[in-house]
């Protein structure tokens, strides 16, 4: 859900932290719009009020596993689990961890790449929130959750600063605007005010199919380019 779902819609710190994240046009490529957190993580406030409003949401919840995603999800994940008194857990790239580890293959917008965990570092019956710094198709997400569940953790939320929204947003539009509605060709507009409504697309379809509730801070949308110098 949103921060606004949370009830941290009126939460003063949301604008705070949405200010400080730097988005740089074309980055790494033509059309992407890159969120970046590292401005965050020098604005002493911003970055300690995103880690508190994660730690006042999970603290109580009897999570003992904050499992981050390499490599942004290193950067909030430790100063969480600390906070809420559980273990941290990385998920790393491929041939990263030095253990036995498990994987999990998911797809990119091109080409596949590879999450690992070592064997043994949760148990059965863990209950379990993944961080990461943004999600986009949830493709990500979806291979950290796969990995969890498979050493038998209960995966109770993931939690992402950003979320890109569009990335896989045509399908739902094709699925959901049927083809004679009038405003059929205005389906840019139509798309954002769909997709808030639900929910970013019921949040990637509540992290591809696999139920897991997820929270964002921040939804940014792909599409608000600026102008070209
Ligand atoms: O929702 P998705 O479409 O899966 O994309 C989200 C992922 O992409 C970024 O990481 P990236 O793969 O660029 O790795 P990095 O953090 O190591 O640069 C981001 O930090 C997420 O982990
Ligand atoms: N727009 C974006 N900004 C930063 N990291 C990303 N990973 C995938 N999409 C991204």
């Amino acid at each position: 859900m949103f921060a606004a779902e949370n009830g941290l819609k009126s939460d003063p710190r949301l604008q705070g932290i949405s200010e400080a994240i730097r988005v740089v046009p074309h980055f790494p490529k033509q059309g992407i719009m890159f969120q970046d957190i590292t401005t965050l993580l020098l604005d002493h406030k911003a970055f300690k009020d995103t880690v508190d409003i994660f730690v006042d949401r999970y603290r109580g919840m009897n999570i003992s596993v904050v499992a981050g995603v390499e490599a942004r999800g290193f950067v909030f994940g430790p100063a969480i689990a600390l906070a809420i008194g559980a273990k941290f857990v990385p998920l790393r790239k491929p041939r990263k961890l030095p253990g036995e580890v498990i994987s999990e293959a998911y797809e990119l917008e091109y080409g596949t790449d590879c999450l690992e965990i070592h064997v043994g570092a949760v148990q059965p019956g863990e209950r379990a929130i993944v961080i990461d710094d943004l999600v986009a198709t949830g493709g990500t997400l979806s291979a950290a959750i796969r990995l969890l569940e498979r050493v038998g953790a209960e995966v109770i939320e993931c939690a992402c600063v950003i979320g890109v929204r569009e990335v896989k947003i045509n399908i739902w539009i094709a699925c959901f605007i049927p083809n004679d509605m009038p405003f059929r060709d205005s389906v840019g507009s139509m798309a954002s005010h769909f997709i808030s409504l639900w929910s970013h697309a019921k949040l990637i379809i509540a992290v591809k199919v696999r139920s897991v509730r997820m929270t964002m801070l921040r939804l940014t949308s792909q599409k608000k380019m600026t102008p070209e110098p």
